[in-house]
């Protein structure tokens, strides 16, 4: 799919990938309503946005993924200010493993995306009126890998990809014109990973080694994939692993 004139939407669009999913999105001329729970931060992206790419181009709105009557009020006004839904991007995503965080975690992480993905279905596919269009879930090489450092975390995103890769295969959304890949980064330049050392894993000097011996990717790498995973109407069910040391990898089943 070209992206040109199309609609898109993407959650936790604020800042780190999320802003830099949006920005890519825009720069190849889509139409992008983003949101994110952090009013303050979404309005100064949003500002930014509007001055390069147009005040009719990009549209913020605060909305928490855990509340589906905020996601539904979202998809709601997004399918009608973009004149049609195309693309959905399910990127708000947070670390945290202690007592006062996994389930949160869970709900934000993994009971997110799918409350979006199921929307979004709706949303898009052809025989309840939409115009098919390209779902990308955004879990993370965590999910694929034993993580002794966020265990919750890789529970959350192994969760997520099979999520994406088993709705992927549901006839009656390919019928109806929606495909679903799912992007899995290792570790990019955003807060999620500056906060490591802040001690969201479970061990802060060892996840930063591993940080360190895995490398950390700039957000515009990893948009670069995020785009190929929109624009190739040939994949649906994929599963795109990134990261700085590895390089980029379809994961093979
Ligand atoms: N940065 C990295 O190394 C990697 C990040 N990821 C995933 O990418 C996604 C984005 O993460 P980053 O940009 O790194 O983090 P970030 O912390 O920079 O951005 C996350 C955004 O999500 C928003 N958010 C958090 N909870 C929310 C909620 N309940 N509802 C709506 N928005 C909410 C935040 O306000 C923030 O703007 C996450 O799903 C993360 O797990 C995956 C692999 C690697
Ligand atoms: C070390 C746990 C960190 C949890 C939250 C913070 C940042 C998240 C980053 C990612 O999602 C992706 C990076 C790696 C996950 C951990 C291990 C997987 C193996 C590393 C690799 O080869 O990519």
């Amino acid at each position: 799919m070209k992206v040109d004139g199309k609609g898109a939407l993407v959650t936790g669009g604020a800042q780190g990938l999320g802003k830099a999913f949006s920005k890519i999105l825009l720069q190849n001329g889509a139409k992008v309503f983003f949101t994110d729970i952090n009013e303050e931060v979404g309005k100064t992206t949003l500002t930014e946005f509007q001055q390069t790419y147009g005040q009719n181009n990009v549209r913020f709105f605060k909305a928490d993924v855990t509340s589906t009557a905020q996601m539904k009020e979202s998809f709601d006004m997004a399918k009608s200010w973009l004149g049609g839904l195309h693309v959905v991007v399910n990127n708000a995503g947070i670390g945290g493993e202690g007592d006062d965080m996994w389930e949160k975690l869970i709900d934000i992480n993994l009971k997110g995306p799918i409350r979006c993905s199921r929307l979004a279905v709706d949303y898009m596919r052809r025989d309840k009126g939409g115009e098919g269009g390209v779902i990308v879930n955004i879990a993370s090489t965590g999910g694929l890998r034993p993580n002794p450092y966020g265990p919750v975390y890789s529970g959350s995103k192994a969760g997520l990809i099979m999520y994406s890769r088993s709705i992927a295969a549901n006839q009656e959304y390919t019928s109806n014109g929606v495909r679903v890949c799912t992007l899995c980064p290792s570790f990019a330049d955003t807060a999620l990973v500056a906060n490591i050392s802040k001690g969201t894993t479970t061990n802060t000097e060892a996840a930063l080694a591993l940080v360190n011996q895995v490398g950390i990717m700039t957000v515009e790498e990893v948009a670069d994939c995020l785009h190929e995973l929109v624009t190739d109407d040939s994949k649906n069910g994929a599963v795109l692993a990134v990261s700085k040391h590895q390089g980029k990898t379809y994961v093979p089943f």
